[in-house]
């Protein structure tokens, strides 16, 4: 059984290397839409894969950093990098370019990690993150699954590789979250009371 949950924010970035000239040398943006598909082969106690409102608290947190940010690959030029740091408050640096291939890996590692970390309450077995859908613009969209987050070729993803503004770090609910995330800590749900007590 799958489960989607649709997340969105604005996003700024230069793809180098790429075929399409305005994509690699001019700053540019895309109101991105991402889909967030789990599964799961069992359900919890409420009869679901996982509670969309679980997905509202870090995992929310991680995808809307991207939000009114510009987001660069560290091995870009250091000038363009510092002046991005200069002028946009809000900036994330990536181990990888920001591609929409990218974009689909980068939020399936961070959703997997996240999930790897919670202490479930509700029963929920096995819910893992089956894919990501990164759409870029209303005709493009790149679809990441397990296999391709951890393929290496397609660049190593490592949770001490990102590094994020001070602004985007104030504005998770918990400005810790990442350093958390980084250490290995456990993030807990919400505990829940049972009404009706659910089959064995
Ligand atoms: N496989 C990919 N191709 C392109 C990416 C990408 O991330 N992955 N990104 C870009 C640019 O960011 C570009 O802004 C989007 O390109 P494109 O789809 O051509 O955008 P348009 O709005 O011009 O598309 P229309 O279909 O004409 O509306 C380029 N390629």
């Amino acid at each position: 059984m799958r489960i989607r949950k649709l997340f969105k924010f604005e996003n700024a970035h230069i793809v180098r290397n790429c075929s399409s000239d305005r994509c690699k040398r001019s700053i540019h943006g895309h109101s991105y839409q991402i889909e967030l598909i789990l599964e799961a082969q069992r359900l919890d106690h409420g009869q679901m894969v996982y509670d969309f409102g679980l997905l509202k608290s870090s995992i929310k947190d991680m995808i809307d950093s991207f939000d009114h940010a510009i987001c660069f690959w560290q091995d870009d030029d250091p000038e363009y990098i510092d002046a991005c740091k200069k002028f946009s408050a809000r900036w994330i640096a990536l181990p990888v370019s920001p591609s929409a291939e990218q974009f689909s890996r980068v939020i399936f590692f961070w959703a997997e990690q996240i999930l790897a970390q919670t202490q479930m309450q509700n029963g929920e077995a096995d819910v893992s993150v089956y894919s990501v859908i990164a759409h870029e613009t209303a005709t493009g969209y790149a679809q990441c699954f397990s296999e391709d987050v951890h393929n290496a070729q397609m660049g190593a993803l490592a949770l001490s590789d990102f590094e994020f503004s001070p602004q985007v770090r104030a504005e998770w609910h918990d400005s810790e979250m990442y350093d958390k995330l980084t250490r290995g800590e456990r993030f807990i749900n919400p505990e829940v009371t049972l009404q009706v007590t659910p089959n064995a």
